[in-house]
């Protein structure tokens, strides 16, 4: 964060109430030497201990002079003062000084402006911290509270807006993030986030000190008791000017949280085990997922964006490795157990962020998601159409297999829905996936061009068959859940697979282990007469990405022995074990797991010289993720290697291959690219430093080309690297190798 220059700074600054969050205020510009700092307060004591502690240079009575000579005044008094305060300064005030307060309420201060000055001055432009503490007075300034904290704003079309651009300044330079709001919005989501826990914080101290018990509660009062009452030692007058100015925002919920302890107070009567458990790990899971957002902007989310990998050259990786379950199996397995009738237990699920997003939905809709531990799960299903109807829309984020997994299933109950997202997912057309939802009967309204956001309205429609539009496997997947709607409405439905270059079955596989046993013949799958999924325990296979590299790298890298126990056995998915055992890699299987949903094997790959290999159009697709891997492979295979069809693999593969060809070129290896082939000769690379622009895949593929080069490989802005394969630094340092991670 760049600070205004000496000359930029904010000259006479006027601090009116010099408590806590005015002393703070104050301090923080005063230590970063950004203005000369007035104050005033109603009490004197204050004034002289701002004076004293070095919070502030003059103390000042409000006089004519004085505020002439500002050019910022800062209200930090309780909020219902602030009218008399403005009403003091009104005639005195000059145009250009901006008028700003920290107030815990808006709408109460902009209608205060407007009784004091008629209008809402445009030199005076309302804003919130978000950010303080139980403590009151100027003693307990504090000059970093700001950093890293929110600050709100609530400009008024008539407002100034170099005077805006100031304000916006003058927070940032004490380390607060800027946001806009709208007043009335401001009110309500502050009485939910901020106001509403004030109050039972101090009720039930209240409570509690006027029971019987009294004594003994406070005598055995332990973390839980100061956790959540540590804000009833807030100061009561400012608490009592926010629930006066707040009236209306808080009663809104205020009144709906009565109505859920209304509810919370019928489960324990009746002793509704199910409800409790329902609002317990839902709550849970919306705080942890909090916590989380909160720490990684603590780490810096620039930080890891930036982060750099080098492999160190010539490790050899040695041991034993269980990896993290496949993630678009994770996310099918929380969908097929959410919809079953029973409790699942699922292990070795990898609930990144992206998973995360399906559990939370499914959780939003009332299904029972417990996490027991690391990658294992136990859900409460529901039934297929037991879910209910959430109260806000389904955010799924930037997942596009959470959105694939919701449409069918969504258009399959008895209650509209929207479904927001974020980031790239706002621009993916949806034209593959919408029909499906529309030939189940639903209407389907979208604002944009066929994109999200999305309403859907579900309509019962007795239809046989679903045509999968398109060539990717989240599409094939959306169809077959909605297959398993069509066919309890129809008698039996068929999913046509028209053309579908995916041949992937692992939806099918893992519908087979929920007890739907989906029939293939001539293109055509064939659903049984009724679909009734079943609850299941089930482990998931390690993800095949994530082997395919390790696997890699033991293949190449001498002195290297390792063993990786749940590898997938599938052969719409591991055609890159095929490959390398063509290349001449080491790979055994030590045993065979008969295992649902997919089997899976211990395997054991060493170090071998590897050979040139041939890879067809056909192969390509079939091992379009980890082609890039394999290019490696060839780098370090003796010959000349050839990929053929890279023109007709999904967009985002073939672009990925063709940044990886471009690296190579850089690092001095020897290929040609062409429309639809690539061919790389056998080689050792040169050092360099290669750019991974947050694609996971390309950056585990120049990790890997680092590995045996004659120099370093320094890999940058290795963020995607980190989101998707979280557990990279504890698996690669338990087989021996130490990567240097650099920003
Ligand atoms: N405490 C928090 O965590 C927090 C966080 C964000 C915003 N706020 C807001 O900041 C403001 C100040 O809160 P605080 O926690 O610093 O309280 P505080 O009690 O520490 O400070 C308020 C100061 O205002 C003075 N004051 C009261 N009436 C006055 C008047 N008419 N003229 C001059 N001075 C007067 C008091 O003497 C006191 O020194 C409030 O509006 C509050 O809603 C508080
Ligand atoms: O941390 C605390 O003690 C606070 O009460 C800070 C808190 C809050 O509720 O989050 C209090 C009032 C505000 O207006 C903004 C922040």
């Amino acid at each position: 964060m760049s600070l205004p220059q000496a000359s930029q700074g904010f000259g006479n600054v006027l601090i009116i109430g010099l408590g806590m969050i005015g002393g703070s205020v104050a301090k923080a510009l005063k230590d970063r030497g950004l203005a000369t700092l007035y104050g005033y307060d109603r009490r004197e004591t204050e004034l002289s201990l701002g004076i004293s502690t070095g919070v502030i240079d003059y103390s000042i009575e409000l006089t004519p002079d004085a505020i002439a000579k500002m050019d910022i005044i800062l209200l930090a008094t309780p909020v219902r003062a602030m009218e008399h305060v403005l009403a003091t300064i009104a005639p005195m005030l000059r145009e250009t000084t901006l008028v700003t307060d920290v107030g815990s309420t808006k709408s109460s201060v902009i209608e205060s402006a407007k009784r004091v000055f008629g209008c809402v001055p445009a030199n005076f432009i309302p804003g919130h911290p978000i950010a303080g503490a139980e403590k009151s007075g100027v003693l307990a300034a504090n000059p970093n509270l700001f950093e890293n904290h929110k600050v709100i704003v609530t400009p008024l079309v008539t407002s100034d807006l170099s005077l805006l651009d100031r304000l916006h300044s003058f927070w940032a330079s004490i380390g607060g993030e800027v946001v806009s709001m709208d007043v009335d919005h401001h009110d309500l989501v502050l009485a939910g986030s901020s106001h509403l826990p004030h109050l039972l914080a101090y009720t039930l101290v209240d409570s509690l000190a006027n029971s019987e018990l009294r004594q003994d509660v406070f005598r055995f009062a332990a973390g839980g008791f100061r956790d959540f009452t540590r804000i009833a030692s807030s100061d009561p007058v400012m608490w009592r000017d926010v629930f006066l100015a707040n009236k209306d925002a808080t009663l809104v919920v205020l009144n709906e949280f009565m109505e859920k302890l209304d509810q919370m107070k019928v489960a324990i009567e009746t002793s509704d085990s199910a409800s409790m458990f329902g609002v317990f790990t839902r709550a849970k899971s919306a705080r942890d997922h909090f916590l989380r957002l909160l720490e990684e902007k603590a780490a810096g989310n620039e930080k890891i964006q930036s982060l750099s990998v080098t492999f160190p050259l010539m490790s050899s990786i040695k041991g034993s490795v269980s990896l993290p379950g496949d993630q678009s199996l994770s996310h099918r397995a929380i969908a097929m157990a959410s919809l079953a009738e029973g409790i699942s237990l699922l292990s070795n699920l990898d609930i990144g962020s992206n998973a995360r997003l399906t559990v939370q939905a499914f959780r939003d809709m009332g299904v029972v998601i417990e996490e027991l531990g690391e990658g294992q799960l136990r859900i409460h299903g529901v039934g297929l159409r037991g879910l209910k109807a959430p109260i806000a829309p389904i955010n799924v984020g930037n997942s596009s297999t959470t959105l694939y997994v919701l449409l069918p299933i969504l258009a399959g109950q008895n209650f509209s829905v929207s479904l927001v997202g974020e980031g790239d997912l706002l621009d993916l057309p949806l034209n593959d996936v919408l029909p499906v939802v529309e030939s189940m009967g639903a209407e389907v309204a979208s604002s944009s061009t066929s994109g999200l956001p999305v309403h859907i309205k579900p309509n019962k429609r007795e239809k046989l068959n679903v045509v999968v539009h398109g060539s990717y496997a989240q599409a094939k997947m959306s169809a077959l859940f909605a297959a398993c709607y069509l066919a309890n409405e129809s008698g039996s439905c068929s999913v046509d697979l028209g053309k579908a270059s995916s041949k992937r079955n692992h939806t099918e596989n893992l519908l087979l282990a929920f007890g739907c046993s989906v029939q293939e013949s001539a293109n055509m799958l064939t659903f049984p007469d009724s679909v009734n999924l079943q609850s299941v325990d089930i482990a998931l296979p390690a993800d095949v990405t994530k082997t395919a590299w390790l696997i890699l790298l033991a293949s190449i890298l001498p002195g290297s022995r390792l063993e990786v126990d749940n590898v997938l056995v599938n052969d719409t998915r591991t055609g890159y074990l095929s490959v390398l055992r063509r290349a001449g890699a080491s790979i055994e299987t030590l045993s065979l797991m008969a295992i649902v949903p997919e089997n899976s094997e211990k395997i054991v790959v060493q170090f071998s010289t590897l050979s040139a290999f041939y890879i067809d159009a056909d192969e390509a697709l079939l091992v379009r993720e980890e082609l890039v891997f394999l290019c490696v492979a060839a780098v370090f295979a003796k010959g000349k290697s050839r990929v053929n069809g890279i023109n007709k693999l999904p967009f985002e593969c073939e672009e990925r291959l063709r940044s990886l060809i471009d690296s190579l070129i850089k690092v001095g290896v020897t290929c040609v690219i062409g429309n639809d082939y690539v061919e790389i000769e056998g080689g050792v690379p040169n050092g360099g430093d290669l750019d991974s622009a947050g694609d996971y895949l390309l950056a585990m593929a120049q990790i890997a080309l680092g590995a045996r080069s004659s120099a370093a490989i320094k890999v940058h802005d290795c963020f995607g690297l980190f989101k998707e394969f979280h557990e990279f630094e504890r698996v690669t340092e338990s087989l021996g190798v130490q990567c240097s991670l650099m920003q």
